[in-house]
């Protein structure tokens, strides 16, 4: 069993965290967020996540996990160091650095003569870092006094493939784990933290293992975006995207997954991954053209609500209006990027007035007079007219239709029968069918 640090404590690294403690390493959470550090110490987790109790109760028992603020302790007490810091975008599309950057340099700061550190990057990082990342670690190794840096430190590209909702559940049963490295035996060493789990592995260099990732989040938001183009023509010439779905779904060269349309694909990466790589594309003078309408589809999609509601002559002029669903897919609180923002901030400018209901999530970045978030769905209901479906959490799904008696309702993920929902509203509204 390994030493491990983790540095960053959201849903990558604490959850990653969490499950190397369960597999048996030791691990040490680290984070620069003293209230995040303070909670966890108590037992108390930040982000909500299904089955990250269970895990996080059983290494409290096994004493496999501890919290810190203190770098210096963190490094010196392991041998492989996880950076699980975010990437955010920059205005420019770019992926934002400067994390992994602050991160990197104080690793440096804390490693001495006699060190020799394994660092692994799980961060969603652009093609090119890893390397960049080394000369960084081996400039401030210098700056240090440390002679020949290269031998104190080996980077490592582990890129992480876990949903949120599903985090716990994908950590432990992964597709495939990825290790990018200029150095194999290093490459295999980080491997074999997995190895109770079994997994499929691909051990490459690192630019590799940084493009695989990226690849992978890319092709996922694809095949979204191209469901939805094929949901927008299927409403308008009588066919069914459920139906159509489906069927594209049978044949195994296709496969079933990610072919659900909807109001299009938020979230904390697939948006901000979409971007970076367009912008590296373009740095290397690649025309991104697919990815480009991957992104403009995606816009338009997340807003589509409102292009029903107007299509169906209905003046949003003070509607009073029901939004179920603010996280951007169901059993997370996040709402980066969620759909529910886009629809939110669109409806407000038309002047609409909202009631806004989501099982978990109870606040949203965005304040105004005509926005309030209420803490029961039938509450929001029964004081609007129209109702629009945004997240399809469970507790949606079976629901009292007789509620929706002189309601207008707009099903943006297709979770309602289309002949139960003409039965029981005034008019109703979904996606591609
Ligand atoms: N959220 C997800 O489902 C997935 C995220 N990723 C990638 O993983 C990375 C992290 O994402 P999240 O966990 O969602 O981010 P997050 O924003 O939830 O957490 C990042 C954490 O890093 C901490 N931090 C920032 N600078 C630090 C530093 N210098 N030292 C120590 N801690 C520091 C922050 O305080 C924060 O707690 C991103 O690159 C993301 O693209 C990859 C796969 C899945
Ligand atoms: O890099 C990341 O952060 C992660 O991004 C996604 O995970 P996540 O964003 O948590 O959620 P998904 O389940 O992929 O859903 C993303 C968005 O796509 C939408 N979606 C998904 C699937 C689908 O068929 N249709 C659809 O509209 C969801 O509603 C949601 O808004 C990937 O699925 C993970 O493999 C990856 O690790």
């Amino acid at each position: 069993m390994e030493k491990i640090s983790i540095l960053g404590t959201g849903y990558v690294g604490l959850v990653t965290g969490s499950c190397f403690a369960y597999l048996g390493h030791k691990v040490i959470c680290l984070d620069i967020n003293k209230e995040k550090i303070e909670k966890l110490k108590k037992g108390e987790i930040p982000i909500y996540e299904p089955q990250l109790d269970e895990i996080f109760a059983l290494d409290k028992e096994s004493e496999n996990i501890e919290f810190t603020i203190d770098y210096t302790y963190a490094i010196k007490n392991s041998d492989f160091i996880f950076i699980a810091v975010g990437t955010p975008s920059c205005p420019d599309g770019s992926a934002n650095l400067s994390y992994v950057s602050d991160a990197l340099k104080t690793i440096a700061s804390c490693i001495t003569e006699n060190d020799f550190k394994v660092i692994v990057n799980k961060s969603t990082v652009p093609v090119g870092t890893g390397r960049w990342a080394a000369k960084l670690l081996a400039d401030e190794l210098l700056k240090k006094g440390i002679k020949e840096p290269e031998k104190h430190f080996c980077i490592v590209s582990n890129p992480e493939f876990l949903r949120e909702g599903k985090a716990v559940e994908d950590f432990m049963n992964p597709d495939r784990i990825i290790i990018g490295s200029d150095d194999k035996d290093i490459a295999l060493k980080t491997a074999s933290l997995y190895s109770t789990l079994n997994p499929p592995m691909i051990i490459t260099n690192l630019p590799t293992a940084e493009m695989i990732k990226y690849a992978s989040n890319a092709f996922l938001a694809t095949k979204i975006s191209f469901i939805n183009e094929m949901a927008n023509l299927s409403e308008k010439i009588g066919a069914d995207i459920e139906i159509v779905s489906k069927g594209m779904g049978l044949d195994k060269r296709i496969g079933p997954y990610f072919l659900k349309a909807g109001l299009g694909f938020g979230g904390s990466c697939f948006p901000k991954d979409v971007k970076a790589l367009i912008h590296t594309s373009k740095a290397y003078n690649v025309d991104p053209s697919i990815l480009n309408a991957v992104m403009k589809v995606n816009e338009k999609q997340k807003i589509k609500p409102i292009e029903i509601l107007k299509g169906a002559g209905i003046d949003l002029n003070g509607v009073k209006i029901a939004i179920w669903g603010l996280a951007f897919k169901p059993d997370t609180d996040d709402t980066r990027e969620a759909a529910s923002l886009n629809i939110i901030n669109e409806l407000l400018k038309h002047n609409a007035v909202i009631f806004a209901y989501d099982p978990i999530v109870k606040n949203l970045p965005i304040q105004d007079k005509n926005l309030n978030i209420v803490n029961d769905k039938y509450e929001a209901l029964e004081k609007c007219d129209v109702l629009i479906l945004v997240t399809e959490w469970n507790e949606f799904k079976n629901i009292e239709f007789k509620r929706f008696k002189d309601k207008i309702v707009v099903d943006g993920r297709n979770i309602w029968e289309k002949n139960i929902l003409k039965k029981y509203t005034k008019a109703c509204f979904s996606i591609g069918r």
